[in-house]
C-alpha cells in the first residue's frame, strides 16, 4: 500500500516533504531564459529542486494552484513535475483539496489518480460531507492510492469553522476526525497506519497531543513549517516515534537560496541545505518530546 511506501521512505529519509509551490517570482534570474516558455521554466526549476533533494526527503507536495495560475503551460509543467517525481521513485502528493458531490468527485478521482495528472496521494476537503470522500476509495483499495483529508488546517481562519462546538461540547474537527478514522480503519497498511491520512496544521499546538492520540493510526500531512511559523519542536508533537507524518515546507525550501549573496550560483546547495536543516530541526524536536 502507498502508506507502507511512505512510512518506509520516512524511516530512511526523515519527515521533510518539499512543497513545490512554484511561481516565476521564485525562479532565479539565471534560470529565466527569455526564449523559454513558462512550462519549461517552471519544470526546470522543479527539476533542480527535486534533483537536489530526492535522496534526503520522502516525498514532494505539488500545489496545483501555482500551475493552474499559468494556464495550459502551467498545467504542462505540473504534469511533467508529477511524472518526474514518480519516475524517479519518489512519492508525490497532489495538493488539490477537492470536495464535491459524488458524480463530480468520481471525475476528480479519475483526473488525479489516472492519466495526465496521476499522483500517488491527493488532498481532499471533507467539509461538504463524508459522501464526497466515497468515490475516491476504490482507488485506495484497488490502485494503491492515498488520501490526506483536511482536518484542522494551519491558517488562523481554521478557528472560524473547524473549532465550532458540535454535539454539545465537541470540536467540529474532532467529530470529523472520528468519522475519518472509521473510514481509515478499512485501509490499514502493514506499518500500522492507514492510506487515508489527515492534514493537520503544525501551527496550532494546544490540541496536538489529543489529535495525535485520538487518531493513532492516521498518518499526518503537516503544513505550516517555516514560512507560517511552525518549528521542529512544534510539528514533532504530531509524530509518533519520529514517523507517522510528513512535514511540508514550500517557500521555506524553494526560496531558501534568496537568503544568500551567492544564492543564485549555489542554488542547488542552498535548497539541499534548507531541507537538511529542517530535517535536523524536526528530529531534534522529536528527541526533546
Ligand atoms: O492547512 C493547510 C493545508 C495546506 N496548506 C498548503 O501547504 C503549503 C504551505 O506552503 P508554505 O510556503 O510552506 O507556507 C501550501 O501549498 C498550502 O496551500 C497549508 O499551508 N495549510
Amino acid at each position: 500500500m502507498i502508506i507502507d511506501r511512505l512510512y518506509g521512505e520516512v524511516k530512511n529519509k526523515g519527515n521533510v516533504c518539499v512543497g513545490l509551490d512554484t511561481c516565476l517570482d521564485y525562479v532565479p534570474d539565471n534560470m529565466m531564459d527569455r526564449n523559454a516558455s513558462v512550462e519549461d521554466i517552471l519544470f526546470e526549476f522543479n527539476k533542480r529542486v527535486i534533483d537536489a533533494t530526492i535522496d534526503i526527503v520522502p516525498c514532494y507536495k505539488v500545489q496545483i494552484a501555482f500551475y493552474e495560475a499559468y494556464g495550459l503551460k502551467g498545467m504542462s509543467a505540473y504534469k511533467k513535475t508529477l511524472e518526474y517525481i514518480r519516475n524517479n521513485g519518489s512519492i508525490v502528493i497532489a495538493d488539490i483539496k477537492r470536495g464535491d458531490i459524488s458524480s463530480t468527485a468520481q471525475m476528480y478521482a479519475k483526473a488525479h489518480f489516472e492519466g495526465d495528472f496521476e499522483s500517488d496521494i491527493i488532498t481532499l476537503n471533507p467539509y461538504m460531507g463524508f459522501d464526497s470522500i466515497i468515490p475516491y476509495l476504490d482507488y485506495v483499495e484497488k490502485k494503491d492510492k492515498g488520501l490526506f483529508i483536511l482536518l484542522r488546517t494551519s491558517n488562523g481562519g481554521a478557528k472560524d469553522i473547524q473549532y465550532l462546538n458540535v454535539n454539545g461540547n465537541e470540536k467540529l474537527y474532532n467529530h470529523v476526525g472520528d468519522k475519518l478514522k472509521e473510514i481509515a480503519l478499512k485501509y490499514m497498511g502493514r506499518c500500522g497506519y492507514s492510506s487515508i491520512g489527515a492534514v493537520v496544521g503544525g501551527t496550532h499546538l494546544e490540541e496536538a497531543e489529543e489529535i495525535r492520540n485520538r487518531l493513532d493510526n492516521m498518518f499526518f500531512l503537516i503544513p505550516g513549517y517555516g514560512a507560517q511559523g511552525g518549528k521542529g519542536s512544534d510539528v514533532a508533537h504530531y509524530l509518533k516515534n519520529g514517523n507517522g507524518g510528513v512535514v511540508n515546507s514550500s517557500r521555506g525550501i524553494i526560496t531558501a537560496y534568496k537568503k544568500y549573496e551567492d544564492g543564485i550560483e549555489k542554488f542547488d546547495e542552498y535548497i539541499r541545505k534548507a531541507a537538511l536543516n529542517m530535517k535536523e530541526d524536526i528530529s531534534s524536536g522529536s528527541k526533546v518530546l
